[in-house]
């Protein structure tokens, strides 16, 4: 066991898998209740404290009420660049945020369009502010939805890719993963795919979901969300997992979002364990910081004492997690640049310390 917390937060870190409304802290969300004190809402209504479970469908709730208190330009503003500010004061050098556009009727001028122009503004102010971090963005797809949205949503995402200067890098396939079926999203997915758009899509997060995941598995994506139920032990197969091994399709791991789901029923239990065995890539990652109450060098430090990773492991594991990023090489390679000069400080001091 590690306790040293100081490590983990020096540790540089790539965030891959960040939603940005379940990624709102206690501070933002306090400034957002004021805003709108006619909605009642409190803070204990949208986050899931130390040592509380809930149900898929309770998490889900969450992000509805969330969602009430983000509605405008403004507000999406704020918080987008709160949140990317946190993961920077987190030692994250680099973040691929997703977010799902929405449209609100009553409040004038939030458009699906305007929702993604607001994020990457967000983006680039942090950026011109010299906020040291990289960000990318990835326009989400609620499962919910269907096919329709899901393929308006492509052709949105596919003209930012052109237009944002490289900010929009992928897609993401989210909602929740009870409701909906993916397979209707098939020619949305691949139209994506087919226009250069990086596909992250959440996958077997619940059980019996074989023959989705297998047909999302095809398409192939680029990295894979959670895969809770894909290995045969937990009710997938071993075709899915050769198909995921074969294509060296990394995982995003989420420890705590999946055991405060209680999809995982304990950190010892969860699938990090069989993936990391197999020496499959996986990049821990934080799925709702906010919901969670979590953050990143948590999430590293709960998967070291977990599984008894020592610091050259973890150090190893946020390293590789570079080669999963969805930006280009050149990015990769001032990021490796940057892990290069930060190892000898920081896994000295580790090691004397473990
Ligand atoms: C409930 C639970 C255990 C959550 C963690 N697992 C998740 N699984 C699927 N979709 C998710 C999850 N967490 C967040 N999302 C998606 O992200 C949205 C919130 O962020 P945003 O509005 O897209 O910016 C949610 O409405 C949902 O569509
Ligand atoms: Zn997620």
């Amino acid at each position: 066991m590690d306790d040293n917390a100081e490590f983990y937060k020096d540790l540089p870190k790539v965030e891959l898998h960040a939603h940005l409304n379940g990624s709102v802290s206690v501070q933002t969300m306090e400034k957002l209740i004021r805003r709108k004190p006619h909605l009642n809402i409190e803070h204990s209504m949208t986050a899931i404290g130390k040592g509380q479970r809930r149900t898929l469908d309770e998490c889900f709730e969450v992000f509805k009420v969330i969602h009430k208190l983000v509605d405008t330009e403004e507000d999406i503003l704020m918080v987008a660049t709160d949140v990317i500010k946190e993961f920077a004061a987190d030692n994250v050098k680099y973040l691929e945020l997703r977010s799902t556009p929405r449209e609100e009727n009553h409040t004038a001028g939030l458009t699906k369009k305007s929702y993604i122009e607001t994020v990457i503004e967000a983006i680039q102010q942090c950026k011109n502010e010299g906020v040291d971090i990289d960000v990318r963005f990835l326009v989400a797809i609620d499962r919910r939805n269907g096919a329709e949205v899901a393929m308006e949503t492509v052709k949105l995402a596919e003209e930012f890719m052109l237009s944002s200067g490289g900010l929009v890098v992928g897609i993401d396939l989210s909602g929740d993963p009870t409701v909906g079926d993916g397979r209707c999203l098939l020619p949305a997915l691949q139209r994506a795919r087919n226009s250069g758009l990086k596909l992250s899509l959440h996958m077997s997060e619940v059980p019996s979901q074989l023959e989705e995941s297998e047909l999302l598995l095809n398409l192939p994506p680029d990295r894979i969300g959670h895969g809770t139920f894909l290995h045969p032990e937990m009710g997938g197969s071993q075709s899915l997992v050769d198909r995921a091994v074969k294509g060296r399709i990394p995982l995003e791991i989420c420890l705590t979002s999946n055991v405060k789901g209680q999809t995982v029923p304990s950190y010892s239990q969860h699938h990090l364990r069989y993936w990391y065995q197999l020496g499959h890539p996986c990049v821990i990652c934080t799925d709702d910081k906010g919901v969670f109450c979590t953050d990143l060098s948590q999430e590293y430090q709960l998967a070291a004492s977990t599984f008894g990773l020592r610091p050259d492991a973890v150090w190893t594991l946020s390293e590789r997690a570079v080669d999963c990023i969805f930006a280009g090489d050149e990015v990769k390679q001032q990021l490796r640049q940057k892990w290069t000069e930060l190892k000898p400080g920081l896994l000295q001091g580790a090691q004397l310390q473990a």
